[in-house]
């Protein structure tokens, strides 16, 4: 998964208006890449468009002056104070330069992108004036089929053949099945020595649900200490130089990369087989093995598309399940800001037991038993409201991916700022990754003033969701609802302050593949430590680091019993 290298790297200021421009005419596209001006295959925000045209009108780039900020030292740039100033780093140049500023770090130039509307318009630009930015080791250690890679029209193909497997109305049929595994793993966690280690928890039950709904595994906790394994030994190769011998570090991220995609065959097989014995007369699909699970429904997508011609063959299937093993990599972090947020923010106004976060998810819960009875199932999930609004604010509070990373393919105009073909774009997915550890839990900023969650898919977190709900119709209602203060006119902060913006799952073509199965996994999550448990943090105060990735620093140990 893409991510940033340090907590305070994002820092805020007053959001600018974005303004992204034309390719610049006389510049060529690195890499062999097609030049700009092709049509973008895949969701191109509409409110970018006329923006882009309007610039691809004018001329002059050349003079436009680079984004403010420094290059620092010759060849060493500013990494040394990145390293030495980590904390500080990006809040001083985010203040002093605005949304886009320039610096060099890690070896390469590179234009740090802040706020909604500059965000969105460089991530709509993709394959035009920027392109996906991924290390050398990506192509062995995802696949070079995998989404991460693949570039125009063919990931276009591809996503879109994968994307139904990953739908909301796919996922729907999976909620009892990982409903009965949190349960299940909650159970155990309570059951266990206290206090139990949350963050690893976390993990490992991101990892079941993984098992269970994308290869169709059991679930069980030995593959989900297998899967995590697998994939730590996958992240440590990313940080290592690639040589690649039996005791390396990239050696055995190799290795863990073939024992993955072992496991992604044999569910491939199974898939196969089970269609084969649904198919056979003699066998009724009753009595055929049951397996179903994303990758089967990718077979079967894989199978329609070659009868219209487009190949879609198993190495480009086993790519792209890693590509989603990475990005499940995401999801325990996000599961165990919910074990820590929730505990801290159990209690009501002047630590009363009405009014927390706790105790609307717990009302919330009683409400939908009462009407719906007590199995968990997508039309429980249906009406969490709060709960929904719950988990677009662990999504948004300390965001498992900091930033996504491009690469500039032609000079292009950003801001009035000319940005240069071949430097690093970081685009940062809000404004709470100025805010590590300094920010405020406040699901009541995604209500809307019926009290209802503003997400209208019930996948919020989707860009398009998230672009509803920080805009000017939500905000009025998180206003009227007393509830983001970070938006304009709202309760505590300034008035006149800009929205507060949160695109967790990024946007454009390559918004996360995976973001329904995060929402649908937080809310179950949501739903079975509400009815049944109550916990508490060791240490209410954790802070979470984000190098390498983010996670709290003490590994997050709380205490987890059955509420009686
Ligand atoms: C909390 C958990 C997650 C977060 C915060 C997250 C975030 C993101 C973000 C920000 C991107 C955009 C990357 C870019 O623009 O370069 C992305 C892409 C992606 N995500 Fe996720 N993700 C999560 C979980 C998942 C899961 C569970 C899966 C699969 C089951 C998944 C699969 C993918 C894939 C395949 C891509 C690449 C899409 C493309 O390039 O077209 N992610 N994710």
């Amino acid at each position: 998964m893409l991510r940033g290298p340090g907590p305070q790297l994002w820092m805020r200021s007053s959001s600018r208006g974005a303004k992204i421009g034309r390719a610049y005419p006389t510049a060529h596209h690195i890499d062999g890449r097609a030049s700009g001006g092709r049509p973008l295959h895949f969701g191109l925000h509409p409110c970018h468009r006329p923006c882009l045209r309007a610039k691809a009108a004018q001329s002059g780039l050349a003079e436009l002056p680079l984004p403010e900020g420094s290059l620092g030292l010759p060849v060493v740039g500013e990494t040394l104070e990145l390293i030495t100033n980590g904390d500080t780093f990006g809040t001083s140049r985010r203040e002093r330069y605005g949304d886009v500023y320039k610096t060099n770090i890690l070896g390469a130039p590179t234009v740090m992108v802040y706020g909604e509307d500059a965000v969105r318009a460089v991530l709509a630009a993709e394959d035009r004036l920027v392109a996906s930015d991924w290390p050398q080791v990506t192509s062995t250690l995802v696949g070079p089929d995998s989404l991460n890679l693949l570039t125009g029209p063919r990931h276009g193909a591809v996503k879109r053949a994968l994307s139904d497997a990953f739908a909301d109305r796919a996922l729907r049929r999976h909620v009892p099945a990982i409903a009965e595994l949190v349960q299940d793993y909650v159970t155990g966690w309570a059951a266990g020595p206290q206090p139990t280690a949350g963050f690893e928890s976390c993990q490992l039950l991101s990892q079941a649900v993984f098992d269970r709904v994308v290869l169709g595994g059991a679930g069980s906790r030995d593959r989900a200490a297998q899967l995590q394994a697998v994939m730590s030994a996958l992240q440590a190769g990313f940080n290592t130089p690639p040589v690649q011998l039996p005791f390396t570090a990239y050696g055995k991220a190799v290795a863990a990369r073939q024992e993955f995609g072992q496991l992604v065959s044999q569910s491939i097989q199974r898939s196969r087989q089970h269609t084969a014995a649904s198919a056979t007369v003699s066998v009724s699909p009753s009595s055929a093995p049951a397996f179903d699970c994303a990758m089967s429904d990718v077979v079967a997508a894989a199978a329609a598309a070659a009868a219209t011609g487009t190949a879609l063959p198993d190495s480009l299937l086993v790519d792209n399940a890693a590509a989603a093993f990475f990005g499940n990599a995401s999801t325990g972090p996000s599961l165990a800001k919910a074990l820590q947020h929730l505990a801290t923010n159990a209690a009501g106004p002047n630590g009363g037991a009405t009014g927390g976060v706790m105790a609307a998810l717990r009302q919330e819960q009683q409400d939908i038993v009462s009407r719906h009875g007590p199995a968990i199932t997508a039309e429980a999930l249906d009406e969490m409201s709060y709960g929904t609004a719950v988990a677009r604010e662990l999504l948004r509070i300390t965001p498992a991916v900091p930033a996504v990373f491009r690469l500039a393919l032609v000079d292009f105009e950003l801001q009035g700022r000319r940005i240069p073909k071949g430097w690093r774009v970081w685009c940062h997915v809000g404004d709470s990754v100025t805010r590590y550890n300094k920010d405020q839990f406040q699901p009541e900023r995604w209500l809307g003033s019926s009290g209802s969650s503003t997400s209208t898919t019930g996948t919020a977190g989707d860009s398009t969701a998230a672009a509803a709900t920080t805009g000017g119709a939500a905000a009025a209602g998180a206003v009227a609802a007393g509830g983001c203060p970070m938006h304009a006119g709202g309760g505590g902060a300034a008035r006149g302050a800009q929205p507060e913006y949160s695109l967790p799952f990024g946007s454009g073509v390559r918004t996360c593949l995976g973001r329904n199965l995060v929402m649908t996994e937080l809310l179950v999550v949501l739903a079975v430590l509400a009815r049944g448990y109550e916990w508490e943090a060791v240490n209410p105060a954790e802070q979470w680091g984000v190098v390498p990735s983010p996670a709290p620093k003490e590994g997050l140990r709380v205490r987890l019993h059955r509420r009686l």
